[in-house]
């Protein structure tokens, strides 16, 4: 069986300025992959996870994400290589002035849901995904953090990603909420959506084994 490729970096070099931030990134993703990117504090990690959603130019190389080459995609293909992504950070961005129902339905109005049915259908089955169905009428503060994170990860998930990219999605959470939500991310994995995560946490890259790249001196190492 051929593999699904999601991502595939070959010679990839990325910059900050006029910074070279990893150079010759070759990386590949195919469907239902777990892959974590560690490293130390500044060592790349958000850059190669922003360049996979042309939030940075991708300097030299063929960086492809499903269909898309970023090295010389087109500002207006860049709305739906985003659609087909799902992106988690360790600051949970929920909208705080509405509730977790209205955070969802933002999200799927801006992306061209019209039917009122198939919008409330969708939330709550994105809901039920991570365990959060009794809570869509509840504001943001009236949520923990874990909690406010598995909503964030049920917004990732609205329009149905292949792939989801979560930066430090445990970055603000204790350790057990923070397992939780790799154990989630996992199952997730398992139903087939590729899954990169850059994480600081070494105790939770041992116990929810994936592969491993590693970012260093300027280079991305397979573990
Ligand atoms: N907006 C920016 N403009 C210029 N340089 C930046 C910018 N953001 C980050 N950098 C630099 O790029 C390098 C890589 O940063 P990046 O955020 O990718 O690292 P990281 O591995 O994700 O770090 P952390 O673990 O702290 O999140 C760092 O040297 C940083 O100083």
């Amino acid at each position: 069986m051929i593999e699904e490729q999601i991502v595939n970096y070959s010679n990839v070099q990325l910059n900050r300025e006029e910074n070279i931030i990893l150079r010759n990134v070759n990386l590949t993703v195919n469907r239902g992959d777990f892959l974590y990117v560690i490293g130390k504090v500044g060592s790349g990690k958000s850059t190669l996870m922003k360049s996979m959603y042309a939030e940075l130019p991708v300097e030299y190389g063929s960086a492809r994400v499903f269909d898309y080459e970023l090295a010389s995609i087109k500002r207006r293909h860049v709305p739906f290589l985003r659609r087909k992504i799902g992106i988690v950070f360790q600051d949970f961005q929920l909208l705080i002035d509405r509730t977790v129902e209205k955070n969802l339905e933002f999200v799927l109005r801006a992306t061209d849901w019209k039917n009122k049915r198939e919008i409330k259908d969708r939330i709550n089955e994105v809901l039920v995904l991570v365990g959060m169905q009794n809570k869509a009428y509840k504001m943001p503060h009236e949520l923990s953090g874990g909690e406010q994170q598995r909503v964030v990860i049920a917004r990732a998930l609205l329009n149905s990603p292949a792939l989801i990219l979560a930066d430090e999605p445990t970055g603000n959470l204790d350790p057990e909420t923070g397992s939780q939500i790799v154990s989630l991310l996992q199952d997730i994995s398992g139903r087939g959506t590729a899954v990169i995560m850059s994480t600081h946490n070494y105790s939770i890259v041992q116990a929810f084994p994936g592969k491993i790249m590693r970012c260093e001196d300027m280079n991305l190492i397979p573990m």
